[in-house]
């Protein structure tokens, strides 16, 4: 196993944990908790190092805060560009980027500088890749591991899209826990076990959504966690084909994962992908006519998730397709068991609209160039549908409703197949260079017809 990359950042103490502030951003913040007035907004700057630059994180933090001093500006979501001017940051820095605020935005409208309190993040991103556990005595491989933030999770969180919150949510969750322990609040008289279970159809973004909440809390923990590890368990890897061997096995993965706990400047977030195979149901085991494996695995997997309950910094992510397989004992430990569904037609709209600009981004539909920006969010889309210019096929505003009609046309696919769709669309075109944008999404409107109607019952 690789050792964890270094971060120029020094260690904190609990008081400098800020609880999720009144819009729901969870931050912590680098200088001690200063005394906010009411009226002040916690904005979360995510500042990426080059992976040349060997600069302290506190310096960069301090030119950056500099930087937004002197911006007078809204703030929303999105890129900051690097002062050109700032011969210190353009050395150092990849990436400016303003997270938190759409939340307050939607509610509030516009959010402007002077009602924002920037809480900067500096991190560099790891390109180590993923690292496989090498037991070395035949076994096949039990987990793999990521440094994080890793490179191969950067735009993750962004990229997905939730209409409920959801995403907030698990933030906002992940801060008290940490907060929690921080704060030693006493676990006999409150209980929470740091257990996340994601549950949903297949293709929804659930494994994509942990590894991103992971790599999301990496970089705004890190003063507090200088090294995080993400370890993804290969689930089906633990059932052995000696029997009675599989419990021994979750015993020994779990027994590396706590020596990785015991260094408390480690955050570790644990990824259990279909966790019904590891905590299937035994009552279901029980009714067979033999003691079966899978009963041992989930026992030595609930004794170890409860040994692993004593350590702060440990964070355990668990996704399924099947819930009503999953043993109750560890659906009854997990803190939160949210539902994810198939995207709403307000998040269908947003994946596309994403996609679209992507294929603009890298030319791929260069005619759309024009109207790149004039591609409108939903939100405005729906108050624009009723004007009349909608009804004229050459203007922006007329692909924007046919982009909505494709999301319409998409109810019931996953976020997984809407990724696809501009892909295959495309590969359904006589002529696919040069399109007519028009003529694109007529095209991709098609296929997701094509492609619901080849959805199984
Ligand atoms: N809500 C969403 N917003 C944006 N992209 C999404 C969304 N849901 C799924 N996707 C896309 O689908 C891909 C696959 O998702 P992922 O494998 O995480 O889903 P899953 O729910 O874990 O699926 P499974 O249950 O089959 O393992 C993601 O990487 C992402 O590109």
């Amino acid at each position: 196993m690789s050792a964890p990359s270094p971060m120029d950042v020094s260690m904190q103490s609990p008081k400098d944990v800020d609880v999720p502030n009144q819009n729901g951003a969870v931050a912590i913040d680098s200088a001690p908790s200063p005394i906010l007035p009411q009226d002040k907004v916690l904005v979360s700057v995510e500042v990426s190092l080059k992976p040349s630059s060997t600069a302290r994180a506190d310096d960069v933090r301090s030119a950056v805060e500099r930087m937004l001093e002197k911006r007078s500006l809204s703030y929303t979501d999105g890129p900051v560009p690097v002062p050109l001017d700032d011969q210190f940051l353009t050395e150092n820095v990849q990436s400016i980027c303003i997270c938190d605020t759409d939340e307050w935005v939607q509610n509030h409208d516009i959010l402007l500088f002077w009602q924002v309190k920037p809480v900067v993040h500096v991190f560099q991103l790891s390109e180590e890749g993923a690292c496989e556990d090498v037991s070395g005595d035949g076994q096949p491989s039990t987990f793999n591991e990521w440094i994080l933030p890793a490179k191969e999770f950067d735009g993750l969180w962004e990229s997905l899209i939730y209409e409920s919150g959801l995403k907030q949510r698990l933030l906002r969750y992940a801060a008290s826990a940490l907060l929690f322990t921080e704060k030693g609040v006493n676990p006999f008289l409150v209980s929470w076990n740091r257990i996340i279970l994601l549950h949903g159809p297949p293709g929804t973004g659930k494994t994509s959504l942990c590894k991103a909440l992971a790599q999301k809390l990496s970089i705004r923990f890190n003063s507090r966690y200088p090294q995080c590890q993400l370890i993804e368990v290969n689930a089906h890897s633990l059932f052995s084909k000696w029997f009675s061997e599989s419990g021994k096995l979750v015993a020994k993965l779990f027994s590396k994962i706590q020596e990785m706990v015991e260094e408390e400047s480690n955050l570790v977030f644990v990824l259990i992908d279909e966790v019904e195979s590891l905590a299937a149901a035994r009552k279901a085991a029980l009714s067979g006519s033999e003691p079966s494996d899978s009963i041992r695995v989930v026992n030595a997997l609930l004794t170890q998730l409860d040994k692993l309950k004593s350590a702060p910094n440990v964070i355990i992510l668990t996704t399924s397709n099947i819930t009503a397989a999953i043993d109750i004992a560890f659906v009854d430990r997990a803190d939160i068991k949210a539902y994810v569904g198939p995207p709403t037609l307000q998040a269908r709209y947003e994946i596309l609209r994403s996609c679209l600009h992507e294929l603009i981004r890298t030319g791929i539909l260069s005619h759309l160039e024009d109207c790149d920006s004039m591609l409108s969010n939903f939100a405005s889309l729906r108050e624009k549908l009723n004007m009349p210019e909608v009804q004229d096929a050459q203007t922006p505003l007329h692909l924007c409703k046919q982009l909505f009609e494709t999301a319409e046309a998409c109810e019931g696919l996953s976020g997984r197949s809407l990724r696809k769709l501009p892909f295959l669309a495309h590969a359904a075109l006589a002529n696919p260079y040069g399109c007519d944008p028009s003529k694109f999404l007529s095209t991709m409107t098609d296929t997701a017809r094509r492609e619901r109607s080849e959805l199984p019952d």
